[in-house]
Order: structure tokens, then sequence, then C-alpha cells
């Protein structure tokens, strides 16, 4: 299987098209006010539009109720959603019965303990995101370019497919793939000059540091 990326926090029809242009697998559009990279439904209904079908649409919501998400979908059509919140096991159910897509769950990953959640995930999710967890007083739960400590995925065993994110870069994704054998990175920071202003060459640069390790196993 290919390796899978995917650019989040796409937030403007020129950088969009650097990404799809570039081969990006995902493109992730955030739905989340206190970002940087927050679009509004309007916004994200026309680079939704923009995408056709040259990639996976991702919807990164936090905590959304039903009614929040009913408007993503008349406004992206998201693939996936990718819930970057505290959704429960339940929560996660709900939503896949709801609205009928793939769900992928970031889990915050700062020590071996926070990987007790992931039978539970495990069950019912599509795909995990293992994302390094925020500080306690962050404004928001992700996108703030650190990293985790990739060690902790070494030997993992999980039935599902994964991809890492969490400060990744074109200098350091060979490593965490090394280290974790994800089979996809999700990046976001570290293809910006400021938050929430993507930079093309950045982008670029991304994908094709991805795309130059397709010698490694991935799952
Ligand atoms: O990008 C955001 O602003 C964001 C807001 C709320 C939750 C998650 C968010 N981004 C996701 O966080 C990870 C790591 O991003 P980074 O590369 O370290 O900046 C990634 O999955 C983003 O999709």
């Amino acid at each position: 299987m290919s390796l899978l990326v995917k650019i989040c926090g796409l937030s403007t029809p020129e950088t969009l098209e650097v990404a799809l242009d570039a081969g990006a697998d995902m493109v992730g559009f955030v739905f989340f006010p206190p970002s940087p990279r927050h679009v509004s439904l309007e916004t994200g209904r026309d680079l939704g539009r923009q995408v056709k079908r040259r990639a996976l649409k991702v919807a990164l919501t936090v905590d959304a109720d039903d009614a929040t998400l009913d408007n993503i979908m008349d406004a992206l059509s998201p693939d996936i959603f990718q819930l970057h919140g505290k959704e429960s096991v339940a929560r996660l159910r709900d939503i896949k019965q709801r609205f009928g897509r793939p769900v992928m769950k970031a889990v915050p990953v700062a020590s071996a303990a926070d990987l007790a959640v992931l039978p539970g995930y495990a069950a019912v999710a599509d795909r995990i995101l293992f994302d390094a967890r925020a500080p306690k007083d962050a404004t928001r739960p992700g996108g703030l370019g650190a990293p985790f400590d990739w060690h902790l995925l070494q030997n993992l065993e999980l039935n599902l497919p994964y991809m890492v994110s969490g400060g990744l870069d074109a200098q350091n994704l060979a490593e965490a793939l090394r280290v974790t054998r994800a089979g996809g990175i999700d990046v976001s920071s570290g293809v910006e000059s400021a938050p929430g202003v993507k930079d093309p060459e950045l982008i670029k640069a991304f994908i094709r540091a991805a795309r130059a390790t397709r010698e490694l196993s991935v799952r």
C-alpha cells in the first residue's frame, strides 16, 4: 500500500491547487473557529468543489454537534471526518451511523498511557491519527507544530490503518515513518510560513520528501 499524504488546514484556492497538483492524497479543511486555519462553510463549499475528486476531502472538527456536522456535510460533503476532540467511542458510532462517512479519530500522545484508548476506538474508527498531545493551556488540540516521541509507537500492534502528525516537515518525516511504520502522514504547521499561512514551496517539498520514502515498508 502506498503512503498517504495529507495536507491539512488549507484555506485558499491557490494553496489547495498547489497541494492537489503536487499529489496530496488527502486535503484537510479545519472547521474549528479558534484555529487560524478555520474556514467558513461558504469557503469550505468553494474549496470542496475545487477538489473535483483529485484527493479525499477531510473535514476536521473538534467535538462538533450534529447541527455543525450537518452543515459541513451540506457544504463540503467530506470523504472522511477527522475527529480531533474528546469524542467518545459512542459518539464515533453515532457520527458514522448518522452521516455514513468514515471517521479518522485523532489520538493525542504524550506517554504510553495515552495508547490505552486504542482498543475502544479501533472497534469503531476507520483510521487512527496519532498527534502530539497539546499542552493544557493550548487554544486548540492540534496544529501546534509540536512532535511527540515517535518511539511510543515503535511496538504498536494495531489492526487498523494509522497516520502520524504533529510537528512533521520535509526534514523529519522519513524518520517519523521509519520509527512508527505509519501508513500515512499529516501536516499543517510544517508547510506554513506563519500560523494559517500555507507556503507553496513547503507544500511541494513535503510531498516530494514523502514520495522519496517509497522504499520504506508502510502499512
Ligand atoms: O490545524 C489546526 O489548527 C488544528 C486545530 C484543531 C485540531 C487539530 C488541528 N490540526 C491538526 O493537528 C495535527 C498536527 O498539526 P501540525 O502539523 O503539528 O501543525 C494535524 O493532524 C492537523 O490536521
